[in-house]
């Protein structure tokens, strides 16, 4: 069977029998009209932000906007939320994986996020094959034969919520009119287009979650393309829901102004910690006076995590959203009682902080910690959410509370950490694993991101290890060949496309931009 393209698209990629009913000509006529409408506005806003690094690389500093201060003080809220996102207590994420989709809708938590983004290697077949099973996980058609197991729905399921591709993400495979189309706009027009009225008919919607925006121009695009998908899909204004994750150091600054942006569109917020991490560090890399120290001492206990989830917390909660929280890494670990016991405690403790803080839900990366979060959030969140609770409504945090490091130091074990982590979880990526349990935590591509960041970050600026040495290029390069040769001749494209992205000048903006080209 040949397939019929849309004027002016071009795929080129294989297509299965399977991917040729989600790329329908009209579902790629819809990703073709959406190219043609909000590229120039996408590729504008790219551009912006290197011009904002290259003023932070000047040494400039992040602050909240003066041109947006009467949107901080006015009294708005955004559209009320459709009642099944009035409680999202635990939230499981996942790839979009046939099998983990279906064991995450079945998890017992409220909500699903299925992911294009961090946990998913964005190979052709993961992206159009994903689109095939959310498709057929809306329809609870999904079902799967596999290791003498059936796996298909329970009755009752969790919400399902889609995290397309950032903002800079290529979709390689797709051209309309010589010019590539961009991720986000693929899997948002693909999910929206096949799957927006069967939600609305089973009683949910399409509802998103926007990752990686770096200012409140970018949220302004999200609601345009939202607005415009509504009015060619014949969906009333303000069906479609998006929960943007504040991960940038940039968005820190301007969580009013993105949930005013998206206020007929808004589901909240969300505190995507890891990638924050990776944003600060990639922002503010020039500034000797904002190194970070190993990323395990990085937690969200010390001050200046606190300051950017009590602020998303009170932001929200200003304007009727939910403030949900982060990602613990902590997995259940098998085998082992007392590190399983000690993965569990550290997630309890994680819960306990974001639930008392005034979140109104949280993030769990596997189906063993869904009744912890759930027992946490029961006990200390009464009510369906904070939204009211007044809870860090006195707070004041400054420029200064957000981008003040933490104390600590950098150690060889955290150097080396970096490496190998980095160097195991991309060599995963290459192979098209976007989320893969390493050393017992949940490791994904936010991880790697930090991790090629702090070294980038130390080794410019030859910072001295805790022990007093400095780490100067040839004892970085010395510890970098040992963790590599430790790992073996089997991750030595991972380790040099790695090494690539920790030491090139500027900082590379993404591990996954030049790891894409290598993907099939
Ligand atoms: C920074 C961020 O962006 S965080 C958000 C993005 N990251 C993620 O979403 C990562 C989510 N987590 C995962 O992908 C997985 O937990 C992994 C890859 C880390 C570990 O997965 P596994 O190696 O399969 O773990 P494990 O063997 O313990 O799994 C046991 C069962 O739970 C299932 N499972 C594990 N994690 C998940 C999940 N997140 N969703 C659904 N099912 C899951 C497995 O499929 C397996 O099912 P089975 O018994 O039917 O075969
Ligand atoms: O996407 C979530 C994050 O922590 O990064
Ligand atoms: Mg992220």
């Amino acid at each position: 069977m040949t397939q019929t393209l849309p004027a002016g698209l071009t795929i080129t990629a294989p297509i299965t029998d399977a991917q040729r009913e989600i790329l329908t000509p009209e579902a790629l006529a819809f990703v073709a009209d959406l190219h043609r409408r909000f590229e120039g506005r996408r590729r504008d806003l790219m551009a912006a932000r290197e011009a904002r690094q290259a003023a932070l690389d000047a040494g400039a500093l992040p602050d909240f906007l003066p041109e947006t201060q009467n949107v901080r003080d006015g009294d708005w809220r955004i559209s009320p939320l459709p009642d099944d996102l009035k409680d999202r207590r635990v939230e499981i994420t996942g790839p979009v994986d046939r099998k983990m989709i279906i064991n995450a809708l079945n998890s017992g938590a409220r909500v699903f996020m299925a992911d294009f983004e961090d946990a998913s290697s964005p190979t052709w077949a993961n992206c159009v094959d994903g689109q095939i099973n959310l498709r057929d996980a809306v329809r609870r058609t999904i079902r799967l034969d596999t290791n003498g197991k059936t796996y298909q729905l329970n009755q009752k399921t969790a919400v399902l919520l889609v995290r397309p591709r950032g903002w800079h993400l290529p979709e390689k495979h797709v051209q309309v009119d010589g010019e590539t189309v961009y991720g986000a706009l693929f899997d948002f027009g693909l999910y929206v287009w096949h799957n927006a009225q069967e939600l609305l008919a089973r009683g949910s919607g399409p509802y998103f979650y926007l990752p990686k925006m770096e200012s409140h121009l970018e949220a302004r695009l999200w609601n345009d393309v939202f607005n415009h998908a509504e009015e060619t899909l014949g969906l009333t204004r303000g069906t479609i829901k998006g929960t943007v994750l504040i991960e940038t150091i940039l968005a820190a600054f301007e969580m009013d102004e993105i949930l005013f942006e998206l206020r007929e569109h808004s589901a909240g917020l969300n505190c995507g910690r890891w990638d924050y991490i990776f944003s600060y560090i990639k922002k503010l890399r020039t500034q000797p006076d904002r190194i970070l120290p190993d990323r395990a001492k990085v937690s969200m206990a010390v001050p200046m995590m606190q300051a950017y989830s009590k602020l998303a917390i009170q932001t929200c909660h200003r304007r009727g959203a939910p403030a949900i929280g982060g990602m613990s890494a902590f997995i259940p670990v098998k085998g082992d009682e007392a590190k399983n016991a000690a993965a569990f405690e550290q997630v309890r403790l994680d819960k306990e902080r974001e639930a008392t803080n005034g979140h109104d839900g949280t993030w769990v990366a596997h189906p063993g910690m869904v009744e912890l979060a759930t027992e946490v959030f029961d006990r200390l969140m009464p009510e369906p959410n904070q939204i009211g609770s007044g809870k860090q409504a006195d707070l004041t945090v400054t420029a200064a509370d957000l981008l003040t490091p933490p104390d600590g130091s950098v150690t060889e074990a955290g150097v080396r950490m970096n490496v190998n982590v980095g160097i195991q979880y991309l060599a995963a990526w290459l192979r098209g694993s976007g989320a893969v349990p390493i050393h017992n935590l949940m490791e994904d591509a936010a991880t790697a991101e930090i991790s090629r960041a702090q070294l980038w970050q130390w080794r410019h600026h030859g910072v001295t290890l805790e022990d007093g040495r400095p780490l100067t290029p040839e004892l970085w390069d010395e510890l970098f060949d040992d963790e590599a040769a430790r790992l073996g001749e089997g991750y030595a494209d991972a380790a040099r496309l790695f090494r690539t992205t920790a030491t090139g000048t500027p900082l590379m903006d993404f591990l996954t931009l030049p790891g894409y080209e290598a993907l099939a």
